[in-house]
């Protein structure tokens, strides 16, 4: 039995384009990104793969991709679940502004430790495990769920809900998940054994 899952970042947004600390705010994507959500798309296809069902996030970037690569795929009006759990970390009190802007304010150490450390929330946002705790349990009871039953699940969300989710799915520790950066529209595949460990991990950059 296969038991496939793909996770993908959105394409570039106009706000990573302008360096502005995104969360929960909901910019579009630019050209660029359009273009990384097709190509995501078509690498997928070249790969042969077809889905049962895709799970997203609630803002607009991760929904447009996820429909670029659908329609790359010939799947358009495959089964979508939406949900908040999905979304990327909240930035708080950091989102709107320019990451060096935020650099030059705060220090370079700082802004890293807001960004990348595993535990420390930027001012009124998320941690990476304050979204590991909501986007965890939903991906435990509704898409794992349909991975180890067979199905080939597809989910379009963002840089570091995805990056909860892989430190959980690839068993890393904290400080593993803090050198893993993921690429707008970059699949990230993986086959998984029964016992919901991935037995197969591959980087669809090319
Ligand atoms: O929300 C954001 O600003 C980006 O999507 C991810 O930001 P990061 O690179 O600081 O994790």
């Amino acid at each position: 039995m296969d038991r496939i899952l793909v996770l993908v970042r959105h394409g570039q947004s106009e706000w990573n384009l302008k360096n502005l600390f995104t969360g929960w705010k909901d910019p579009g994507l630019t050209e660029k990104g359009i273009a990384e959500a097709k190509a995501a798309g078509e690498r997928l296809k070249r790969k042969g793969l077809k889905f049962d069902i895709a799970y997203t996030s609630v803002l607009t970037r991760a929904q447009h991709t996820l429909d670029l690569m659908l329609a790359e795929l010939g799947q358009t009006g495959l089964k979508t679940v939406k949900d908040q759990a999905l979304n990327e970390r909240d930035y708080g009190d950091l989102t709107g502004l320019n990451k060096d802007d935020a650099r030059k304010k705060w220090g370079e150490e700082q802004v890293l430790v807001w960004r990348r450390s595993y535990d420390v929330p930027p001012p009124g946002g998320e941690s990476l495990k304050d979204t590991l705790a909501r986007a965890l349990p939903y991906y435990m009871t509704h898409i794992q769920p349909d991975v180890l039953s067979g199905k080939s699940v597809l989910v379009a969300a963002h840089g570091n809900s995805l990056r909860s989710l892989i430190m959980a799915i690839e068993g890393l520790t904290p400080a593993e998940i803090l050198k893993r950066e993921l690429e707008t529209g970059v699949p990230v595949f993986y086959r998984l054994k029964a016992d919901s460990r991935p037995e197969k991990i591959e980087i669809l950059n090319g």
